[in-house]
């Protein structure tokens, strides 16, 4: 069955979770660029990451083509000076997505995320260029289905989703945004009403927040929706770390970003409550972004199991509410074999005078960095031309 068939008989679809992020901790990819060079570098290691989203549970194989545009792989040489072309890396992408759902009953999605194009204001026209390369590749490699993901304006967001609903495949959207909408300061109900309008079947929130954050940017998209009179599938892809402190940008906001937020992990047991959650709001494709592992899948899918009426295969090992423990040499650690322990367990971060939120270091920087960490997230490309100055001026 595709994509829609599924959600319009109402059933959950359980989406993947992060690729850049976990590929950049192994060592594949760059952090700065975040290109995904790595499908035909190491095409094993992305092979193997798909492997374990299926085994977890996933429903979906998203091709690794985040930034595989060519107008940001331009000038991303490797070590040795090569440099990949945009179709060169979704071809590879598609086929590695392939292989894995074929050992599965999984979709295969095509994913592509915001360009440089629209950043500098080079219009509708080039922009969507640059979506036609990836999407003519999804459509000769047969992808199931599109996700456009990881925009922040919806106005380039619109012209990604007139460019994928031209090949006829069903159309997801995500946008990388909280409850106060885009960087232009569209709200996230209007952002909604606008990606359904522009033909996308299902519509939601991808990256920057956390789970809680993200449903209830969904929520106000959900509301929206229906007081416009339009219907689309909700979906939501959050990270898998903790959020309550960020501004309009999310996590990039955060002095952590993006080299120490392992804190702010969540456990399984808070993926859990956000399956839940997620499911109580109408959202049926459920999935995760940046630090979402295969064991939050495997939450999700377990959390969702009378629903779905069935359990992955990484289940095997794993039993409900830490049941496996019942087989543990200790006593007191066979005691914690219960819902009751793990879904009340507040768990600590370990680090002794560690704070619930953060606060950058201030040393060892300019005077013009240091006003750059201070900065207030800029909104409009005008805000964010200004910011960019002042830290070339910083730099110099
Ligand atoms: C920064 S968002 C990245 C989304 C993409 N699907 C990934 O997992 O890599
Ligand atoms: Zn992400």
């Amino acid at each position: 069955m595709g994509l829609l068939e599924r959600l319009d008989a109402g059933e959950v679809v359980i989406g993947d979770g992060g690729f850049v992020f976990e590929l950049e901790k192994r060592g594949y990819v760059k952090a700065g660029p975040w290109t995904p060079e790595v499908c035909l570098e190491h095409p094993e290691v992305v092979r193997g990451l798909h492997r374990e989203f299926l085994r977890a549970g996933s429903d979906v194989m998203q091709t690794f083509t985040f930034y595989a545009s060519d107008d940001k792989l331009c000038n991303r040489g490797n070590e040795a000076g090569v440099k990949f072309t945009c179709r060169q890396v979704n071809d590879a992408a598609c086929r590695l997505a392939h292989e894995v759902a074929a050992e599965g009953d999984a979709l295969v999605a095509g994913g592509i995320s915001q360009t440089p194009s629209y950043l500098s204001g080079l219009g509708k026209k080039a922009t969507q260029a640059e979506f036609k390369k990836q999407v003519d590749v999804f459509v000769e490699n047969k992808v199931d289905f599109l996700i456009a993901e990881y925009f922040e304006h919806v106005e380039e967001m619109e012209w990604a989703i007139e460019s994928l609903a031209s090949s006829g495949l069903p159309v997801c959207a995500t946008m990388c945004i909280g409850p106060e909408g885009d960087l232009h300061g569209v709200s996230a109900g209007q952002c909604a009403v606008r990606m359904a309008r522009a033909g996308a079947h299902a519509v939601g929130v991808n990256c920057h927040f956390d789970p809680f954050v993200s449903l209830e940017a969904v929520r106000l998209m959900k509301e929206a929706l229906a007081e416009a009179g339009l219907k689309a599938h909700l979906m939501a892809q959050p990270l898998a770390i903790w959020t309550p402190d960020t501004k309009k940008q999310g996590f990039i906001d955060q002095p952590e970003f993006p080299f120490a937020l392992e804190p702010r992990i969540m456990t399984r047991w808070e993926i859990q409550k956000y399956a839940r959650q997620a499911y109580e709001l109408g959202v049926r494709y459920i999935g995760g972004c940046c630090m979402f592992q295969a064991y939050h899948i495997r939450a999700v899918a377990e959390e969702l199991r009378e629903e779905r009426g069935k359990l992955p295969a990484a289940h095997q090992k794993h039993e409900l509410w830490g049941g496996g423990l019942l087989l543990h040499t200790k006593p007191w650690v066979r005691a914690r074999a219960s819902r009751e322990y793990w879904s009340r367990l507040s768990p600590a971060t370990g680090r002794p005078y560690s704070a619930a939120l953060s606060r950058p270091a201030g040393w060892g920087v300019t005077a013009g960095h240091q006003e750059l960490l201070q900065h207030k997230e800029p909104t409009t490309q005008h805000e964010l031309d200004a910011v960019n100055d002042k830290f070339k001026e910083a730099e110099a």
